[in-house]
């Protein structure tokens, strides 16, 4: 079976001269969170757009669930979807729970399951309360809930945990873990890349409109082309390759490329010769970084 929920094939979106998102081919799988990291401008909004349908693509097409959507949603297709927005726009005088009922209906969706959703995303005990008299983090929470109405096998949510307190973006990761669990897919916008480390499968890397980079932290790194450092303390003099580099006594430490990591330390003999051993890979900032100092787009 194709586990290919949406696939985006040499999509562009062109305003006047600009390229928003420029040449682009993505595929996303059942069950698979994916991060979408860029700066201001970069094409993150505009790729969430084209895929909830809300704008079309100038050329290439999008396929989701198997349909191709170039041209335009089915009503079957758009109750697959949920969507959190950067900006959520919640009326102040409605309750959270009419808020929910009101996008249940929009969505056809039962509302006999909203009381539950609401608690899933904690704000139960404040489902009588007004929207106006909720905290940032109540009315983020209530936007997800909203976007998790119906269940949906593809979930696109952009910046959903700006302004989150630490317990806030727990709660949000668990929630997007249950739902990989059960085959949805993912896809997260965020300026806040470290968060995704440990959360997101795999991070897409936009510049300028264009993908500069796409894989997990392993495959990043190599993408990169950032060295790995590693470090070792030896129980004994022991010859080694002049890429060692002594750095203290017994102390030596390499830079290599990720893809000779294991060949370097392979050269460190057996393992009764090694006290201490530090491997150090690059964070995903210092690897964005990397990316977006590309000249080539
Ligand atoms: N409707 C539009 N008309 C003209 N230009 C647009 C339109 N929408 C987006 N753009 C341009 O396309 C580029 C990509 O914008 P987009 O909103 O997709 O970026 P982004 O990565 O989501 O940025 P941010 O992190 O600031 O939200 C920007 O240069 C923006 O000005």
């Amino acid at each position: 079976m194709n586990n290919q929920h949406l696939i985006l094939n040499n999509v562009t979106k062109q305003y006047g001269t600009q390229k928003a998102v420029n040449d682009v081919n993505l595929a996303l799988h059942a069950g698979e969170c994916v991060g979408l990291a860029g700066h201001n401008g970069a094409g993150k909004s505009t790729m969430m757009k084209l895929i909830l349908g809300l704008i079309r693509p100038s050329s290439g097409s999008i396929t989701l669930f198997g349909e191709d959507i170039s041209r335009g949603h089915s009503a079957a297709i758009r109750c697959q979807m949920g969507y959190l927005p950067e900006t959520v726009a919640l009326h102040p005088s409605l309750t959270g729970k009419e808020t929910l009922d009101f996008y249940a209906k929009l969505k056809g969706t039962d509302l006999a399951h909203n009381h539950a959703l609401l608690e899933r995303v904690g704000i139960a005990q404040s489902a009588h309360k007004r929207v106006g008299a909720y905290s940032k983090g109540m009315r983020q929470r209530l936007a997800l809930a909203q976007a998790l109405l119906g269940e949906p096998k593809l979930l696109l949510l952009d910046e959903p945990t700006t302004g989150l307190d630490p317990a806030s973006r727990q709660m949000f990761y668990q929630i997007i873990n249950e739902l990989k669990q059960r085959g949805a897919t993912v896809l997260l916008s965020t300026h806040a890349l470290a968060e995704l480390d440990g959360h997101a499968d795999r991070i897409v890397v936009m510049k300028n409109g264009h993908k500069v980079a796409d894989g997990n932290m392993h495959e990043l790194h190599i993408q990169s082309g950032l060295p790995t450092k590693i470090v070792a303390q030896l129980t004994h003099e022991t010859a080694l390759p002049e890429h060692w580099q002594v750095s203290g006594c017994l102390k030596y430490e390499t830079q290599c490329a990720e893809t000779e990591k294991m060949a370097r330390l392979h050269e460190l003999g057996s393992l009764d010769n090694v006290a201490q051993l530090d491997i150090h890979t690059p964070t995903l900032d210092e690897m964005y970084a990397e990316f977006l100092k590309r000249e080539d787009v």
